[in-house]
């Protein structure tokens, strides 16, 4: 999202802005795991200390391309944008070269600077145990290389192009995830008063905040809408550019991603660590608030 475009606080946080870019970021992460299933599993690169001789350095060669990649960006101020977090922990990236830009204030900062908000570490944990093998060692995977007469390769050597990929299907996975946090101030706003008795509660009732925030004619619109486009942009057409069209299954062989794990990891995965961010967020949009401004919420009730 460009926060910086001059567009109000007020039309940045309506809910039909923020689910355009979650729209938009469907079809980043769809390309980004079409280019990371070229590589093979090449699970030496998650393992800490697998490459110790070389780099020396005790996390794995995934952490270590992290913390390169992003100390650079870091130096740029990427981690200055309201939707931007980073994997390495913070204190240990360089500090931006640029001053930092001014945003407008659409988040409540002691809720998305609370720790608990960041889901970079679960983000992490499920990409590499679920998502990656998946993807890598796929049905579709094994078909394609059977098709072409050759055995699935678990190592292909290409360390470098793979976690290449990987971190930038992190860095999409992670502004998606913690897109959670707008939507959560989106719709807080629309109605405090909705959520304010269950965030006062001792200890804060999360499952009357989950209820509140989930909306499942919208997860199902998206899972429908996540089919269609792995099918389309992961189709192959023949040498005039026409679409080869196939059954869902075959396509899945000939196709360069499997539709039910894209699917699948919306549904399993990213829906389910969006709630947690936007209930986590939640939880502390009290914290610093006076109790004039709660009591004033609480008196629009009934309006
Ligand atoms: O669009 C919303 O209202 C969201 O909260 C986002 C989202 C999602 O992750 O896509 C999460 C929870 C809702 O149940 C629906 C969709």
């Amino acid at each position: 999202m460009n926060f910086t475009s001059g567009a109000e606080a007020q039309e940045l946080l309506s809910l039909d802005v923020i689910r355009n870019q979650l729209i938009r970021l469907e079809d980043t992460i769809i390309f980004l795991l079409i280019e990371r299933a070229q590589f093979a599993y090449n699970e030496r690169i998650y393992k800490p200390g697998a490459f110790k001789d070389e780099i020396n350095f005790d996390g794995s060669w995934l952490e270590w391309f992290l913390l390169g990649i992003e100390s650079f960006h870091a130096q740029a101020r990427r981690y200055t944008s309201p939707d931007e977090y980073p994997f390495t922990p913070i204190e240990k990236l360089p500090k931006p070269i640029l001053k930092p830009q001014s945003y407008p204030p659409l988040l409540h900062q002691p809720a998305a600077s609370h720790p608990s908000v960041n889901a970079n570490s679960r983000i992490i944990d499920f990409y590499v145990k679920h998502i990656v093998p998946g993807l890598t060692g796929s049905p579709a995977a094994k078909a394609k290389a059977q098709a072409q007469g050759k055995e699935l390769l678990t190592d292909d050597g290409n360390y470098g192009s793979a976690a290449t990929r990987d971190v930038e299907v992190l860095q999409a996975l992670s502004r998606r995830i913690h897109f959670g946090m707008f939507v959560s101030e989106s719709k807080f706003l629309s109605a405090p008063h909705d959520f304010i008795p269950h965030i006062l509660s001792n200890p804060p009732n999360t499952e009357a905040l989950a209820g509140l925030i989930t909306k499942p004619a919208v997860e199902a619109k998206l899972l429908i809408r996540l089919a269609n486009k792995a099918r389309v942009y992961g189709c192959e057409m023949d040498a005039d550019g026409r679409v080869v069209e196939v059954p869902d299954e075959e396509m899945a062989a000939r196709g360069k991603i499997g539709i039910a794990e894209v699917v699948g990891m919306y549904k399993d995965w990213v829906i389910p660590l969006t709630k947690d961010v936007e209930v986590d967020y939640l939880i502390h949009r009290l914290d610093g608030v006076s109790q004039s401004q709660i009591d004033e919420w609480m008196a629009k009730k009934g309006e």
